[in-house]
């Protein structure tokens, strides 16, 4: 077997209050291989986010990731990572699309600067050569280099959502994370982003870790599922068993609870 590209063990991660701690995620373990998306539904409220903050390295205090938790991407332990390491680790290794991430993009930059920005701190990129990248990174998600030269609030909600992506792609991480990443976008908008993030990790060999409490979402996109309930990985299984053979009771109680697909694909394709 390939070898994967991130691997979860063991995880437990504690909010830590005044009175008591709160255990967020419980002993957590998966893996995700070169390519696959691999989606992680559940719950408001079960640890989803808190997962991915781990992962990306960006949890902050109070969150406190217990001792003996592992999370290796590509064989080596993010947690062990110091800062000059860390620096290099994000957006390299891992970048991240945060819920309303359209929202993050700095307003008073064009869109040019913006790339500019991250370009020019990882890599030292000259403005031409950061200019090219990011029209070629642009034309990626689907969008006109012309729009370099706007400003954020020029462009829509999911063509900010999509910029966003474009400069997560930048430096060709290994692994993506989208942490409801199309929430605040209409149904159409959101499934051109989900369809476009499919052909790009095929063409471009990123895995994906894709955050929803909307399971009929993420059945018709993703490789393999995990089910959280409550800090807990209840069931990983891929998207076909997920939605016709739900192994574990929970799964089949968020099924009853959400209005069920007809017509669903689950072959990577989302459904017309
Ligand atoms: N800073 C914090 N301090 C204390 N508890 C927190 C903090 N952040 C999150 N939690 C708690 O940890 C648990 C997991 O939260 P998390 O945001 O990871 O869930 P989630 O599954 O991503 O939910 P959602 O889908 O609503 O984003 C929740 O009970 C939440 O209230």
């Amino acid at each position: 077997m390939t070898s994967p590209v991130l691997s979860v063990r063991n995880l437990n991660i504690d909010y830590i209050g005044a009175e008591t701690d709160f255990h967020a995620v419980k002993d957590v373990s998966f893996d995700i291989a070169p390519g696959e998306l691999f989606g992680l539904a559940g719950e408001s409220g079960c640890g989803k986010s808190t997962i991915a903050f781990a992962v990306s390295r960006l949890h902050r205090p109070p969150a406190l990731i217990r001792k003996g938790s592992q999370i290796l991407v590509d064989g080596r332990d993010v947690l062990t990572l110091d800062d000059a390491e860390l620096r290099k680790f994000r957006w390299r290794e891992v970048a991240m699309v945060f819920q309303s991430a359209m929202n993050s993009l700095n307003p008073v930059l064009t869109i040019e600067d913006q790339f500019y920005d991250v370009l020019r701190t990882h890599t030292g990129a000259s403005r031409a050569t950061s200019r090219a990248r990011a029209a070629e990174l642009l034309k990626l998600v689907d969008i006109s280099p012309d729009r370099l030269s706007a400003y954020p609030h020029q462009c829509s909600g999911g063509m900010r959502q999509r910029i966003v992506i474009a400069i997560c792609l930048a430096l060709n991480p290994k692994l993506l994370i989208m942490d409801e990443p199309t929430t605040a976008l209409d149904v159409v908008v959101q499934r051109e982003i989900l369809q476009r993030i499919d052909v790009l990790r095929k063409q471009l060999g990123f895995s994906v870790l894709f955050i929803t409490h909307d399971l009929s979402l993420m059945v018709q996109v993703s490789d393999r599922i995990g089910i959280m309930l409550e800090g807990e990985l209840v069931e990983v299984n891929d998207a076909q068993t997920i939605y016709h053979a739900p192994q574990h009771a929970y799964t089949r109680k968020l099924w009853a609870s959400m209005p069920r697909l007809h017509g669903v694909q689950i072959t990577g394709e989302v459904a017309p």
